[in-house]
């Protein structure tokens, strides 16, 4: 066709046939009807813009007042404040005030928006100090930029731009890397025991709760605040935590990356423009100098990773780990003390709703299975990981999920993979360099790759995330041992023997020759959470079963047939019926028969689930390893209960006496 020659069907244009062969073909203009469509002047009317400049101004809208301003409108915050301030100055202000050293000048001088975008800001006189001369630091000289609740778009530019191995994926959603910590460090967490913490919390043997003193939080704290000063530019999210409104609090979090900001907008709940227009201050804060290691010369270090909780002062400082798990569980922690307070439950535990307001729990240690199981096309989300229990019934804490994606298929949980769109976070996950498609099976950065998103992605999500008093109460283990039935009914003593339990037991990693499943007892399917001693949320989670009638069950969502290596997983689909006729209320009026050593009710038929694998015993070729190793299990049951013999569950000594029989009986 008219590919390089002076062919031209229509006439419209021709090359000029006298083109030098290295000259570009000159292209001429015919007058005629035609030509205006091809070839046109520019004679419309010009729209309002003169310079390209100006043309990129029109691109973009000032919006509401509580998003960040764009052109450079900064304000400046020094050590003395505006008179008047604008809800814009309060927030900086505040911001100001969060990051003031402790030691040195007050509050940092902070500027709204990006660095790249605010050069205009710097002409801002800058208000002299009232600090004396001595005192005065260069870190007081500078200026800091506050990116103040971002967008996702915002965030997504920002992480794209400055961090490495920040990506899109073929679905929209942000893949990020959070660095040599691909999971939590228990191991490095501190709480400050001062005066009241020393006798409210649980401390020692079992406990999760590793002191540190108030001086050495405030060295800590002082190195991250310095290094988060000593950025350009650090990311501030204002946000809430817990559904019930009655009894919600405030969070601030300041972090020095964009995939910190992304992943708590999604996970924490997001404020209205209005809401956030009237913050006031925080109720408690993180700073997170993740990417800065703690000093080892710090009394109390033991690596360079350290996550500090100070109830006292309502902060919580990370140092020397990406991890942004990190995060959201050290507020789990926080309301893990605070909701107590309130004769508010706090709970590990999924949960959902049925459309006749029937209301389920799901506990269980990480990998049991609450995500998954709680994400049920035919019943309403309240959430996925962390929930309140108070006198008016359910609340979720979070506003978002954080689903594990390792081998994640679109079959098997097809919300969950729908989530992972624009604003999902996706991370440590591995993809194609070109289609940027997410191989899920790929566990060449970590096992435990995950996605964070708003709960409103799941769209049977109910919101607000607040529900009636649950009905059926579903303890989950990942049984890798494949002696625990996949489906027993439990009694008040025997749901409160497997609460305190709490066990699960896991294929130990994927290290070469491991082939023992590893059990894991962590009090309350939570002890790395709870801050409080356990038989305290025990005692709660009694006196609110039996007000409300809530029946108890243990779901083994782990081997059958064989341990680990022998046996397999239970497949999700006849979990799932399980947890279906549980919800149903068709489990309750079932025949059941007692297991012996564990004294489990065992039920002879579950709907759309094969009998033979309701008895372990059933499944397994070998009866004899069968009895061996249920008898290994009862034994670490056994071992691991001792701790807790001594002590008494609330006011009732003869509920305490029952569950101290609850347990395996060999
Ligand atoms: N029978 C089963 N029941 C439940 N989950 C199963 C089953 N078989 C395989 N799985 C897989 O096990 C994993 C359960 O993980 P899930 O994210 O639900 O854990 P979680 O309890 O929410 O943990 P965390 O507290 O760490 O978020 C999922 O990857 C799921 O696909
Ligand atoms: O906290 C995390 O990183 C993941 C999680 O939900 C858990 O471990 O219970
Ligand atoms: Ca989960
Ligand atoms: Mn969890």
């Amino acid at each position: 066709m008219a590919g390089n020659g002076n062919e031209n069907a229509d006439g419209d244009f021709s090359f000029s046939a006298a083109a030098a062969r290295d000259a570009l073909p000159r292209i001429t203009t015919e007058k005629g009807a035609k030509s205006a469509d091809v070839c046109h002047d520019d004679t419309a009317p010009r729209v309002n813009f003169q310079t390209i400049d100006e043309l990129h101004c029109l691109q973009k809208k000032r919006s509401a007042p509580t998003t960040p301003l764009k052109e450079g409108g900064g304000v400046v915050m020094g050590t003395s404040g505006p008179t008047t301030p604008s809800s814009g100055e309060t927030m900086l202000q505040s911001v100001s005030a969060s990051l003031a050293s402790l030691t040195r000048e007050t509050g940092p001088k902070l500027i709204r928006g990006d660095p790249t975008s605010a050069a205009k800001v710097a002409h801002v006189p800058h208000t002299p100090t009232s600090v004396p001369a001595a005192d005065v630091s260069d870190s007081g000289l500078k200026f800091t930029h506050i990116l103040h609740n971002l967008s996702p778009a915002e965030l997504y530019e920002q992480a794209i731009k400055y961090e490495k191995g920040s990506f899109v994926t073929s679905t929209g959603a942000l893949a990020t890397l959070s660095g040599a910590k691909t999971g939590r460090s228990p191991k490095d967490k501190r709480v400050v025991k001062d005066e009241t913490t020393a006798s409210e919390l649980w401390w020692g043997k079992g406990s999760p709760n590793i002191e540190m003193d108030e001086q050495t939080f405030l060295v800590n704290r002082e190195r991250a605040v310095d290094y988060l000063n000593s950025l350009d530019k650090v990311f501030v999210n204002d946000q809430y935590l817990n559904w019930d409104p009655e009894n919600s609090i405030k969070v601030r979090i300041v972090s020095a990356r964009a995939y910190h900001s992304l992943f708590m907008h999604n996970m924490c709940i997001r404020p209205t423009p209005e809401e956030l227009e009237n913050f006031g201050t925080p109720d408690f804060t993180i700073y997170n100098a993740g990417k800065f290691p703690c000093n080892r010369y710090t009394h109390y270090m033991t690596s360079s990773t350290s996550i500090d909780i100070n109830l006292g002062r309502r902060e919580m400082v990370i140092l020397g780990t990406q991890y942004a798990g990190e995060m959201k569980k050290g507020l789990f922690g926080v309301m893990h003390y605070l909701m107590p307070k309130r004769k508010i439950l706090s709970l590990h535990s999924g949960c959902n709703m049925g459309k006749e307001g029937d209301v389920a729990l799901f506990f269980g240690l990480s990998g049991t299975g609450k995500t998954t199981l709680s994400t049920d096309h035919n019943r309403y989300l309240i959430g996925d990981d962390e929930h309140c229990w108070s006198d008016a019934g359910v609340s979720n804490i979070e506003g978002g999920c954080y689903a594990k994606c390792i081998d994640l298929s679109r079959e098997k949980e097809p919300d969950i993979w729908n989530a992972i769109k624009f604003g999902t976070v996706l991370e440590n996950v591995v993809f194609d360099e070109h289609t940027r498609e997410v191989d899920y099976n790929d566990k060449s950065v970590t096992e435990n790759t995950r996605a964070a998103y708003p709960i409103e992605y799941i769209p049977n999500s109910k919101i607000p995330c607040v529900g009636p008093h649950p009905k059926n109460v579903i303890l989950l283990a990942c049984d890798a041992f494949g002696v625990l039935p996949p489906i027993s009914k439990l009694d008040l003593a025997q749901t409160m023997y497997h609460f305190i339990s709490g066990y699960t037991a896991l294929v130990a990693g994927t290290e070469e020759g491991v082939k023992e499943p590893r059990a894991t007892f962590s009090a309350c399917f939570g002890a790395a959470f709870i801050m409080l001693h356990p038989t305290k949320y025990a005692a709660m989670l009694a006196e609110k079963m039996q007000a409300q009638g809530a029946t108890g069950w243990l779901v083994n969502t782990g081997w059958s047939g064989g341990s680990y290596g022998a046996g397999s997983r239970i497949k999700l689909a006849y979990t799932r019926k399980i947890i279906d006729a549980i919800h149903s209320g068709s489990l309750l009026n079932a025949t059941y028969h007692k297991t012996e050593i564990f004294g489990l009710e065992i039920p002879n038929e579950v709907e759309g689930v094969p009998s033979e694998i309701l008895e372990p015993m059933n499944a397994w070729e070998d009866k004899e390893a069968y009895k061996d190793t249920l008898l290994k299990l009862a034994g670490l049951f056994r071992n691991n209960f001792e701790t807790f013999t001594s002590h008494k569950i609330g006011d009732d000594g003869k509920l305490t006496e029952e569950i101290l029989a609850a347990g395996p009986n060999f």
